[in-house]
């Protein structure tokens, strides 16, 4: 279920009503309140900010019900989410100050131009002089916007500033949102190559697919900095990270598993190469019209090419019938596709990741009873499996090895860090995968990331902690 934190602005008229009773209606409706600030005091009436955690679905209730309280003006109710948004999430500082003159023709003319003589001699120095070694572009065209969908570029805004911030708190990486007003391949990909000197990498976010893998394709082709669209790949890796944890949990193997993965578009074409390098032998991919079946013809070229490999089933069904007896569903679709019953007919022990944002595939509360582990992409159950445990990490070691490409051992690599945060001894059904604030998460990423960047040839500079060992200190 989801809670939102709403604050209550409310003049109460003393003679009419007292606290105890506005506080009893809010617990009737479904509310804790969870702070209470005086406003503006006063002998015949007072102003407060009640703060109130509140299930979505009981949020109206609770308004009507204060409403209908004598003595009580509602003034105002916001919501805590939209008042974080107000005037945007990140802002552009300057590394110092500009005190004076002297100052003013350092950072400025004429001290700048012979900086920028020397990039034009040695290009090469733009990683040391400028802000691109370490700055990342966050860029979308709003298409496949969480499991919001086409949106576009304007409202695909707060997803981006909230990846810039993540990339920024949790790896040190400037990141800044790009949100693009073309669908156009073509000139998605001009576009970014236009923007991308003042960049050390180019994370892709929320495109929809088949654009996204030309667009990604031709852009690591195309660009000498790493291009990784994080659907595909940042959510790829996490899941490995959690399967290949979930597995342990179960006492299943990845050989021996059979999987079902619904909704094969950015993230579900990345998550069945991944699943089939890793191991896994029996593969259901699933979309909008049942599985996508071995020796199929489809018109999409990854369905194509997942029709092609052997550990694809070859029996035809929808997602209600083909998830009969798997050991493992994953979900990269959209939200309430499947209820109680479904997942009971899953085999014993069974995994399922419910990934689809902000609404998983089947509610947390009806999956839970009857599979052994359940992971979302939120923040507020436990076990989240979102890419967020892999972008900051990755292009963290990808910026330091000054890496050419994000390739495949460094995301296996990746994959095998996150899980490894969980020990052993730690990791449980509720506990398949570490919290997004474990520091050790973006710490064991980049010092694998690079290992594997250094390994394949891609890096194009080992970092002084790499240096003198031969592997991070
Ligand atoms: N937790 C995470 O880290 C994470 C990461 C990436 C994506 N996601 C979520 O996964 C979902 C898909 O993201 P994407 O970037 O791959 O989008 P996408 O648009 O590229 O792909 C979505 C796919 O789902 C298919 N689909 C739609 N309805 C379906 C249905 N009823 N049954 C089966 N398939 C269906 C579409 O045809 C499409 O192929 C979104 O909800 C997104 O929020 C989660
Ligand atoms: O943004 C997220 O929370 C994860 C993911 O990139 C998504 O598109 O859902
Ligand atoms: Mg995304």
């Amino acid at each position: 279920m989801a809670f939102n934190s709403l604050i209550l602005r409310l003049e109460l008229v003393h003679s009419k009503v007292n606290f105890g009773e506005v506080a009893s209606a809010i617990s009737r409706a479904g509310g804790d309140i969870t702070s209470i600030d005086v406003i503006r005091p006063g002998q015949d009436s007072s102003v407060r900010d009640i703060t109130v955690h509140v299930a979505e679905i009981a949020e109206a209730s609770l308004i009507e019900s204060l409403k209908s309280l004598a003595g009580i003006q509602l003034i105002n109710v916001s919501d805590r989410t939209f008042l974080a948004h107000l005037g945007g999430k990140i802002s552009v500082q300057p590394n110092l100050p500009i005190k004076n003159r002297d100052d003013l023709s350092r950072v400025y003319t004429p001290g700048v131009a012979r900086v920028c003589t020397s990039i034009h001699e040695n290009p090469k120095k733009a990683y040391s002089l400028t802000i691109k070694r370490n700055t990342v572009a966050v860029v979308t065209d709003g298409t496949a916007v969480l499991g919001l969908g086409d949106i576009g570029p304007h409202a695909a805004a707060p997803v981006m500033e909230g990846k810039a911030m993540l990339f920024k708190q949790l790896a040190g990486v400037d990141a800044f949102p790009i949100c693009l007003d073309t669908k156009d391949t073509e000139e998605i990909i001009r576009t970014i190559k236009a923007i991308s000197p003042i960049f050390g990498g180019i994370n892709l976010e929320d495109i929809s697919s088949p654009r996204c893998f030309e667009i990604e394709t031709r852009l690591a082709e195309e660009l000498d900095i790493p291009v990784f669209h994080d659907d595909q790949h940042g959510t790829a890796v996490v899941v490995i990270a959690g399967l290949l944890n979930a597995l342990k949990v179960v006492g299943k193997r990845i050989e021996n598993v059979r999987v079902v993965v619904n909704g094969i578009g950015a993230a579900g074409v990345s998550i069945c190469k991944m699943l089939l390098a890793a191991g896994v032998s029996r593969l259901v991919p699933v979309d909008r019209d049942g599985a996508i079946i071995q020796g199929g013809t489809y018109p999409h070229p990854m369905w194509q090419w997942l029709a092609d490999q052997p550990q694809v089933e070859s029996q035809p069904g929808t997602l209600k019938e083909v998830i009969r007896d798997a050991d493992v569903f994953i979900g990269v679709s959209r939200a309430n596709l499947l209820n109680a019953a479904d997942v009971q007919r899953m085999a014993a022990n069974s995994i399922v990741f419910a990934m689809a944002n902000p609404q998983p595939e089947i509610a947390p509360e009806e999956a839970i009873p009857h599979v052994r582990v359940f992971a979302t992409g939120r923040s507020d159950y436990p076990n989240q499996i979102n890419n967020v445990l892999v972008f900051p990490g990755i292009f963290r070691g990808a910026l330091d090895c000054r890496a050419r490409h994000i390739n495949e051992p460094m995301k296996l690599a990746a994959a095998r860090a996150i899980a490894s945060v969980v020990s052993e001894r730690e990791l449980n059904e509720q506990y398949i995968i570490p919290s997004i604030f474990n520091e050790q998460v973006v710490t064991e990423v980049r010092k694998s990331v690079i290992e594997a960047a250094i390994l394949t040839g891609t890096a194009r500079r080992i970092p002084p902690d790499f240096r003198s060992s031969g592997g991070a200190k």
